[in-house]
């Protein structure tokens, strides 16, 4: 439910690709339709079946480098030989309306997204697959990007999973089920202590005015 007096939470999930992030973001917002996700800018080509607004907001070079000029980007960076970058204005509002926010970046916008303003109220995930093998049979069995593609993005993998350690989660996503559950937990627990932390700065306000009128 949103809720001014309190602030959104950012929760950026990184993988190296096709370890699961977009599986595991899509069934956390079927879990909690309040969760808001960060539709990126990108220069990257649509993918058959992907909407613009939906999974991306697709944007030729120009486009792209003009929103950055404008200062519109929260973060941006290039993965794959592609640009990729997280809209501001939308991560405010949801931030102002108390709404959490997902994210869907690599660990070069992690790490902006970490050092930008709002980086109090991130909360870090990082996805790892279970093996190479599997990560490959993944990206291969997903069918969406021809053999070039695939053996860029396999080559890129180590050293996206050697940014693990800059996250405050690390999750394997062995089992689908057992991954969204760990998040689940994390997302419960932090909201919690988000929640907790909004009801005691009340509480202790309340103690303060009793005080004064003694
Ligand atoms: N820095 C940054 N990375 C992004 C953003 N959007 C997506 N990415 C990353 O770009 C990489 C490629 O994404 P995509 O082309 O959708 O391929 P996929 O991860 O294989 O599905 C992934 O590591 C994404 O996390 C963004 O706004 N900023
Ligand atoms: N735990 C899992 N077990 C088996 N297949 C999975 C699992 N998680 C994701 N997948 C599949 O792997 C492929 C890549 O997942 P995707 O979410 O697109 O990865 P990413 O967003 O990290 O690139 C998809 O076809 C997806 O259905």
């Amino acid at each position: 439910m949103p809720d001014s007096t309190r602030r959104g939470l950012l929760i950026i999930l990184s993988s190296p690709s096709g370890a699961g992030k977009s599986t595991l973001a899509r069934r956390l917002m079927d879990w909690d339709p309040t969760l808001r996700f960060s539709v990126s800018a990108t220069t990257r080509a649509p993918r058959p079946g992907e909407t613009d607004g939906v999974e991306y907001f697709f944007k030729s070079r120009a486009e792209f480098q003009d929103m950055v000029m404008a200062g519109e980007m929260l973060e941006h960076a290039e993965v794959f030989g592609n640009l990729y970058g997280t809209p501001k204005g939308p991560v405010e509002a949801a931030m102002a309306q108390g709404r959490d926010t997902l994210f869907d970046v690599d660990w070069q916008g992690g790490q902006q997204i970490r050092n930008s303003a709002l980086g109090k109220d991130v909360i870090s995930i990082f996805i790892l697959p279970p093996s190479i093998t599997e990560l490959e049979s993944r990206l291969r069995g997903r069918a969406q990007d021809s053999d070039e593609v695939i053996r860029g993005r396999m080559e890129k993998s180590l050293s996206e999973i050697s940014h693990w350690s800059e996250y405050d989660y690390v999750l394997v996503n062995d089992d689908l089920d057992r991954a969204e559950e760990k998040l689940r937990t994390i997302l419960s627990a932090e909201r919690q202590r988000r929640d907790r932390q909004v009801w005691l700065n009340d509480f202790v306000r309340g103690l303060n005015r009793e005080f004064e009128r003694r």
